[in-house]
C-alpha cells in the first residue's frame, strides 16, 4: 500500500475537462505518440492490434490493469484507479500508466524478439544526428575565452534550456513553436546553487536526468565542469530504468551520448574522454531506480533513494516531470515558496526546468502578475524557465 502524500492539503492536477492541458496531453499526444510509434517501427501484426486496442481504450474505455503475465506486473497491481475513465484520475498517474501500457502493447519487457527494443529511438537518434547538436558540440570551444563565473553561468544554462525541447513536447508545438522561444528565467537562484556546491565541497552531487539527446549533452558536459573544478569529487546520473516520456534518458541513450562527444572535436571531446574515465573509475555513477518510472511524486520516495539523496552535497532535478514529482503533481499557489514544497526533501535540491505544465512554485508576486498580464500559455509553452534552489 502506498502511504499518504506530505502534500493532502493540496488537490492533486486531475486529467480534467477538455480544454485543461492535461487533458489535451491525454487527448492529443497520446494517440499522436501512437502513430509516431507505429511508423517508426515495423511491429509484425500482434502489436499493431495491441496499439490499435490501447488506442480505442484511452480514446473511449476505462483504464484496464496491465495482464497478471505481464513482467513487473505485481508493482502496479494495487493502484485504485483501474475501471475509471482515464479523464477522472490523477495526471502524473495516468501519463505514466500510460507508458507503462504502451511498452507492454509492444512487448518491451516479455523475453523474445522485442525484448528491451526502444520504441523511442528513432526519434532519440534522429534529433542527436542533427546538425544542430553540431553546433552546440563547437560552441563549447569559446569556454576558455569566459571567466570562471561565465563559464559557470553558460554551462547550467545550457543545461537548463536544453529541456526545452523535449520530443514529448515537439508532438504538440512543432518545430517553429522552438525556435522564437523568449529565454525567460521566471525565477534564478544560480548564485544560491554555486555557493551550496562550494560550502558543501569535496562532496557528491545527484544529477537527476531528464531527457537524453540535446539535453543529456549539456548535462554531461555540466557533470565534467562539476567535476572538474572539484565541486563534485562524483556525480550520480540517475537516469531512466526503461524508456519513458518519449525522451527521457536511459543508460543506452547516455552511453550514445558519450560517443557523441568524444567523436566530436575540441572541448566537447576533451569531455567525452574525461567522462568516460569518470564512469570507469567510479566518478560518474551511472544510477537506474525503479521509482524513477513510478507514478508518484518524490515524497512518496522509498528508503534507499532518500539516502542517495540524503548524501549528497546537493540533488539537481532536470525538467519539468521532475518538477511535478517534486513538488506534487498539485494546485499549488504560484507564490507558494519553493522551499516549502520541498521541505520534505532529504538534502539540499536545485530544479533546473523550462515550464511545460500548470504546475510551479516559488514566484514572486511581481513577477506572476507580469506573466499573466502576457502570453496565456506562459506555464506551459517552454517559453520560460527557472532555477530553484532549496538549501
Ligand atoms: O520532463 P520534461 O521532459 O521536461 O517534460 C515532460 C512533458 O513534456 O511531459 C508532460 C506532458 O506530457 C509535461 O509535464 C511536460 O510538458
Amino acid at each position: 500500500m502506498t502511504r499518504p502524500s506530505h502534500h493532502t492539503d493540496r488537490a492533486p492536477v486531475v486529467v480534467g475537462t477538455p480544454g485543461s492541458f492535461a487533458r489535451s496531453v491525454l487527448d492529443e499526444r497520446h494517440p499522436a505518440l501512437i502513430e509516431r510509434v507505429r511508423r517508426a517501427t515495423p511491429y509484425p501484426p500482434a502489436r499493431q492490434r495491441a496499439l490499435d486496442a490501447l488506442l480505442d481504450e484511452i480514446t473511449k474505455g476505462f483504464i484496464e490493469p496491465l495482464d497478471d503475465g505481464e513482467p513487473g506486473a505485481e508493482r502496479w497491481r494495487d493502484e485504485p484507479y483501474y475501471g475509471q475513465r482515464w479523464a477522472d484520475v490523477p495526471f502524473l498517474w495516468a501519463e505514466s500508466f500510460f507508458y507503462r501500457r504502451l511498452l507492454a502493447a509492444l512487448r518491451h519487457f516479455t523475453p523474445g524478439p522485442w525484448l528491451g527494443i526502444d520504441p523511442f529511438a528513432p526519434f532519440k537518434n534522429a534529433e542527436l544526428a542533427g546538425a544542430e547538436v553540431d553546433d552546440e558540440l563547437s560552441a563549447l570551444d569559446r569556454l576558455p575565452g569566459l571567466t570562471p563565473q561565465e563559464r559557470d553561468r553558460t554551462l547550467l544554462l545550457s543545461s537548463l534550456w536544453g529541456n526545452r525541447a523535449d520530443l514529448g513536447f515537439q508532438l504538440s508545438t512543432g518545430e517553429a513553436g522552438l525556435a522564437d522561444r523568449v529565454r525567460g528565467l521566471v525565477v534564478d537562484d544560480s548564485h544560491t546553487l554555486w555557493e551550496v556546491l562550494a560550502a558543501g565541497r569535496p562532496g557528491r552531487v545527484c544529477l537527476v536526468a531528464d531527457n537524453a539527446g540535446p539535453e543529456l549533452l549539456p548535462d554531461l558536459v555540466l557533470a565534467d565542469h562539476l567535476l572538474t573544478t572539484g565541486r563534485a569529487t562524483s556525480v550520480v546520473l540517475h537516469l531512466k530504468p526503461y524508456p519513458y516520456y518519449v525522451s527521457d534518458a536511459t543508460t543506452a541513450d547516455t552511453l550514445v551520448c558519450l560517443d557523441r562527444l568524444t567523436g566530436a572535436s575540441g572541448h566537447a571531446a576533451a569531455a567525452g574522454e574525461r567522462l568516460r574515465q569518470a564512469v570507469g573509475d567510479g566518478r560518474l555513477i551511472l544510477r537506474t531506480h525503479a521509482f524513477s518510472c513510478a507514478p508518484r511524486p518524490y515524497d512518496l520516495m522509498p528508503a534507499d533513494l532518500r539516502e542517495d539523496f540524503a548524501s549528497a552535497t546537493l540533488t539537481v532535478m532536470k525538467g519539468d516531470l521532475n518538477y511535478r514529482r517534486l513538488v506534487g503533481d498539485r494546485h499549488w499557489p504560484a507564490t507558494t515558496p519553493f522551499a516549502e514544497a520541498t521541505a520534505y526533501f532529504p538534502g539540499p535540491v536545485a530544479a533546473l526546468r523550462t515550464l511545460k505544465s500548470d504546475v510551479v512554485t516559488g514566484l514572486a508576486s511581481s513577477t506572476l502578475e507580469e506573466l499573466d498580464a502576457g502570453a496565456a500559455a506562459w506555464r506551459t509553452s517552454g517559453t520560460h524557465a527557472l532555477v530553484q534552489v532549496r538549501t
